[in-house]
């Protein structure tokens, strides 16, 4: 069994058992390592970004937080609990919850439709539950589900398009759908993979709000990837820079702006996208590099 775990003692504000806590983790495919020895933790209530250069490790850490991926080394930990040999299903019951990169939603399915699948992370799984779920506890969470399904939608504000298919939406408002159905999860953590890629700009600053709205007024923590530097720089408290699989630096967005390896690893990559633009007036001017 394991045990609640809690962070070092820090100078400043009580220090909060951290939500997530990444610790030591190593993932290597066929001898290629995506990650080695990742360590972090996600604090309550916070918005924690991931970045990093293409192929840093990204998408290979939220699978293997999600469950996706066993890794070969290290633990996760979630609300104090040690989940690394947990099931996907299981972590999302106890709120987990996660958008993809690149959209997962039905197609054919209606927004609505697709919105209700979140609720199956919180469906009865065994024989003796399904025997007592039944009469008014059953229409007692029906109701609940409705509510907390139009709550998403009015906050989303995505009524509009309640009935049509998914097939027929901008790719933005599929972002968003895919949002929607990530919080009918009723998660206590939002793990969003890239949530504002290929959207124009109009697009990415509703998004921005929302997940700042989903923070101050849902009270759920935010755990993202994204490549684009401006969102991540604003809306962040704390970031975690990957680079060959490796945290290279960790801090306010205002730090890892401006160390010199985070700066290094970016040119190196040539994926330096408008992080270049961002530091320009910053660390480069300065002639930290
Ligand atoms: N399923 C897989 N099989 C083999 N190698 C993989 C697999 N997934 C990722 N890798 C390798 O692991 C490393 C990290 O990849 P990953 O996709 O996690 O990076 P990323 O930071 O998400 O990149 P991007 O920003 O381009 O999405 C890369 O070298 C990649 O080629």
């Amino acid at each position: 069994m394991s045990q609640p775990i809690e962070t070092e003692p820090q100078d400043g504000p009580v220090s909060a058992t951290p939500l997530l806590r990444i610790d030591g983790l190593t993932l290597a495919f066929r001898g290629v390592r995506a990650l080695s020895d990742v360590s972090f933790d996600v604090v309550p209530g916070s918005i924690t970004a991931v970045i990093g250069p293409n192929g840093a490790g990204k998408t290979s850490l939220f699978n293997t937080v999600s469950g996706f991926y066993r890794p070969n080394s290290g633990q996760v930990y979630f609300k104090g609990q040690d989940i690394t040999r947990l099931p996907t299903p299981q972590r999302a019951k106890m709120g987990l919850g996660r958008s993809f990169q690149n959209i997962a939603l039905f197609r054919g399915m209606t927004v609505l439709d697709n919105i209700k699948l979140g609720r199956h992370a919180h469906l009865k799984s065994n024989v003796l539950d399904a025997l007592f779920y039944m009469g008014r506890a059953r229409r007692e969470e029906a109701a609940l589900r409705a509510d907390i399904e139009e709550r998403i939608i009015d906050f989303l504000e995505i009524d509009h398009i309640r009935h049509a298919p998914v097939s027929a939406l901008s790719y933005g408002l599929q972002k968003r759908v895919e949002m929607a159905r990530a919080l009918a999860m009723q998660p206590e953590i939002l793990m969003l993979d890239e949530p504002v890629a290929g959207m124009n700009r109009e697009e990415t600053e509703d998004m921005a709000r929302f997940i700042l709205d989903v923070r101050e007024e849902w009270g759920i923590t935010v755990l993202m990837v994204e490549h684009d530097m401006g969102m991540v720089m604003d809306l962040s408290d704390h970031v975690v820079v990957l680079n060959f699989g490796q945290v290279i630096a960790q801090g306010t967005p205002a730090m890892v702006q401006s160390d010199p390896e985070v700066i290094r690893a970016y040119l190196g990559s040539g994926d330096v996208g408008d992080l270049r633009r961002k530091l320009q007036a910053g660390a480069i001017a300065e002639g930290v590099v």
